[in-house]
């Protein structure tokens, strides 16, 4: 069963952000208005040449003994230093992707009383609506979300899908499918890389849990307010994030205290490594800070999926990972049980792990 929270919660008004930009283009309500610190200083951002790295999944897999060399040092680079890349020539057809696109986009024109047949209910990640949100004063994210199929039975169970626009449960099955394959492909290199067996994390993950999250950023008059989406890092193992064909820039991750963009490439896909992944790891593959801000003329989609191990798994990190040099920092603990601590907090980087830290951080 996916974790649901076991305590009652308020939430106070939401304002849908689409319905918002519709009817009242300029204005934007108090809760959605950052304090100073956490506003996003969109004028000092310079625009950055793609720094994160990108790896050809084509050459990694390949028959060029240098290239696939090459590539194995960057996918190392990748996960040792940023927690995040971006794959090119994957392997998954265009039409899966673009399927995928297209009803995400379709689902989130419908009227909003359609869209709220599958409302999101408060502690919870699944339907549509604001996601981590836990009381009436929290502020909000400039975002609609649509998440689905939190165990792999829901994205098998047409009974589960929107009944509108056609075709969405064919389009996602078709990509979870894809999407999971290539998970499986990159955590087995993964384990290659960190000298471990290739199959060592699909045999302790399990049935893996996958699931879909759509977020949908309209443009905003105040980008400079707003967040599109708190900062956070993901509870997953890995994470393959896409981004809308035509949307404006507005993933960016945490990197020496800078935020730094992820300018979109066409056909690739955004990887990073997840909570889950840094902890089976002992922090040597990290889990990275990211957020996403709001375009003052654009919006903006995203398909994000997490893949992680089943709720049973017992995690921690791997021995062979850990040493005098790199003593053990996390404790072991049960996923599902970390699965309903990371839904049931709101998003606040990467506090969500001290669940796990050994030694929790003192945070400010
Ligand atoms: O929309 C984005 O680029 C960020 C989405 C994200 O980080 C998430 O859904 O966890
Ligand atoms: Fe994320």
């Amino acid at each position: 069963m996916a974790p649901v929270p076991s305590f009652p919660i308020k939430v106070g008004h939401i304002d849908d952000v689409q319905e918002l930009r519709k009817s009242k283009p300029t204005q934007i309500p108090q809760r959605f208005v950052r304090d100073m610190s956490e506003r996003p200083k969109l004028a000092a951002m310079v625009p950055s040449p793609n720094d994160i790295p990108i790896i050809d999944l084509s050459k990694l897999v390949g028959s060029d003994i240098d290239e696939q060399g090459r590539q194995i040092v960057q996918l190392k680079t990748a996960c040792e230093e940023w927690g995040f890349f971006q794959v090119v020539n994957h392997g998954i057809d265009s039409s899966v992707v673009e399927n995928i696109e297209k009803v995400a986009k379709d689902f989130f024109m419908l009227p909003l009383e359609e869209k709220q047949k599958y409302p999101m209910a408060p502690g919870t990640v699944q339907g549509y609506g604001q996601a981590f949100v836990f009381s009436e004063n929290q502020k909000l994210d400039w975002c609609n979300m649509f998440a689905l199929g939190v165990e792999p039975p829901c994205i098998r169970n047409p009974k589960l899908w929107p009944s509108k626009p056609a075709h969405f449960g064919e389009a996602l099955q078709d990509y979870s499918r894809e999407i999971g394959q290539l998970c499986k492909n990159l955590l087995r290199h993964m384990a290659v890389i960190l000298g471990l067996k290739g199959d060592v994390f699909e045999e302790m993950f399990g049935q893996a849990v996958q699931a879909v999250r759509m977020n949908y950023y309209p443009a905003c008059s105040r980008p400079d307010l707003v967040l599109g989406l708190s900062p956070h890092s993901d509870g997953s193992a890995i994470t393959v994030l896409q981004q809308g064909k035509g949307s404006s820039v507005g993933l960016q991750i945490l990197k020496d205290g800078k935020w730094v963009p992820v300018q979109p490439i066409p056909n690739a896909l955004v990887i990073n490594i997840g909570d889950t992944i840094e902890v089976l790891t002992n922090g040597r593959y990290k889990s990275v800070e990211h957020r996403a801000v709001t375009h003052k003329e654009k919006d903006r989609l995203s398909i994000v999926t997490f893949y992680a191990p089943s709720y049973e798994v017992e995690l921690g990190p791997m021995a062979e990972l850990v040493d005098e040099k790199n003593p053990c920092r996390y404790r072991r603990y049960n996923h599902g049980d970390y699965s309903k601590h990371y839904v049931t907090n709101k998003l606040q980087g990467k506090r969500t792990l001290e669940f796990a830290k050994i030694e929790p951080e003192t945070s400010t």
